[in-house]
């Protein structure tokens, strides 16, 4: 599809801002820009300031912005923005397949194809508040039915909330004209940016069961509380809650991934050596990011000819003392520096009363 020129919207984006026109004067388009390397990249802008990218490469996001213009996901400096390699960083699409679960390359290849926009998808209910979104299409070429011999249309919406959350629907539907199922593994490989790995825990996968990819992909069951990290991690907790929060003391931040039709949620961070091994990763990186993917990976999702399936992600930024411990109303002690700042607050108050008591009397 060619480009228009870097401002202008792109037509389907005008054409839906012109339907709403009325309602919403001050309607966001998206524009369709080049990225690295010439990659042509969609531009979401939301109200306040939010912002999200879309590389078609992939139909991965690379960016996604709060209304201070900081950035939320991680994206590697030596990311290699050029076929086939995919981008590392940001939000990779893993179809057909998870990791090493099946005989395709890892992670399959669908975030290492050129998607397209998809001018006209089948309607898909959407909250009427959001304006900005952007969907894209991927239908294997020739080459693919010989490594996947199935047919196939996956679709991805990618979308910009008025309060700036993210959120990515995939539809994938069975076109097979042969009546043949078939079976996939999923995950949105998320990977947020973090102020330092070491001040950042994970609350909602305490306690459950999970594949460790370290050990061979045996079955063990989380022990204590949030997971926090001191070394490598790379885990599939099985059967996860819908919602889990990524808590960032050093930043004030917390995540909150909210996903649906994913049953699974993969923990992932290559720590030093695994770091140093990688070509596309800085050496010191793997200290401000975190991969928590929703994802469907134990069980192997199926569709009939005609079927189709839905996977939802939404992610939110929080300012943490917010969130902590909300995920489970047993869980409700606040972090420490909030603790801290409540102390430091009675303090204050206690010295103000001494003093208000020392004038009056
Ligand atoms: O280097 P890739 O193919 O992007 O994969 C990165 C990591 O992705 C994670 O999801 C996997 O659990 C890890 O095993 C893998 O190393």
């Amino acid at each position: 599809m060619a480009a228009p020129p870097p401002s202008s919207p792109s037509p389907p984006a005008a054409a839906a801002a012109a339907a709403t026109q009325q309602t919403q004067p001050q309607t966001p388009f998206y524009e369709l820009v080049k990225g690295n390397s010439g990659l042509e990249k969609v531009l979401l802008r939301g109200t306040r300031g939010f912002s999200a990218e879309v590389y078609l490469y992939g139909a991965q996001v690379t960016s996604w912005k709060n209304d201070h213009a900081e950035e939320l996901l991680f994206v590697s400096s030596k990311a290699i923005f050029k076929p086939p390699k995919a981008i590392r960083g940001g939000i990779p699409i893993c179809f057909p397949q998870f990791g090493t679960h099946g005989n395709l390359e890892q992670h399959g290849f669908a975030r290492n194809r050129l998607w397209t926009i998809d001018d006209n998808p089948p309607p898909l209910p959407v909250n009427p508040a959001i304006k900005s979104f952007v969907d894209l299409i991927l239908r294997p070429s020739d080459e693919d039915l010989k490594i996947w011999p199935h047919s196939f249309e996956f679709r991805l919406r990618v979308a910009l909330g008025p309060n700036g959350d993210l959120s990515l629907t995939s539809r994938i539907r069975n076109t097979n004209t042969d009546g043949r199922s078939f079976s996939y593994t999923f995950a949105y490989h998320t990977y947020f940016s973090v102020s330092d790995i070491s001040e950042v825990r994970v609350e909602g996968l305490e306690t459950m069961d999970y594949l460790d990819n370290l050990k061979g992909k045996e079955r063990f069951t989380e022990q204590g509380d949030a997971i926090v990290f001191e070394s490598e991690i790379d885990k599939v907790y099985l059967a996860a809650p819908s919602k889990i929060a990524i808590i960032d003391h050093e930043k004030k931040r917390t995540f909150v991934l909210t996903k649906e039709g994913l049953p699974d949620a993969v923990v992932w961070n290559p720590w030093d050596k695994k770091a140093k091994a990688m070509q596309d990763f800085g050496d010191g990186e793997y200290k401000h990011m975190l991969c928590v993917e929703p994802a469907a990976v134990e069980k192997p999702i199926t569709l009939k000819p005609g079927e189709e399936w839905k996977g939802r992600l939404a992610l939110s930024a929080v300012p943490s003392s917010y969130c902590s411990g909300q995920l489970d109303p047993l869980k409700t002690v606040p972090p420490a520096s909030t603790l801290e700042r409540i102390i430091s607050l009675v303090n204050e108050f206690d010295q103000w009363t001494q003093a208000i008591r020392a004038l009056v009397v």
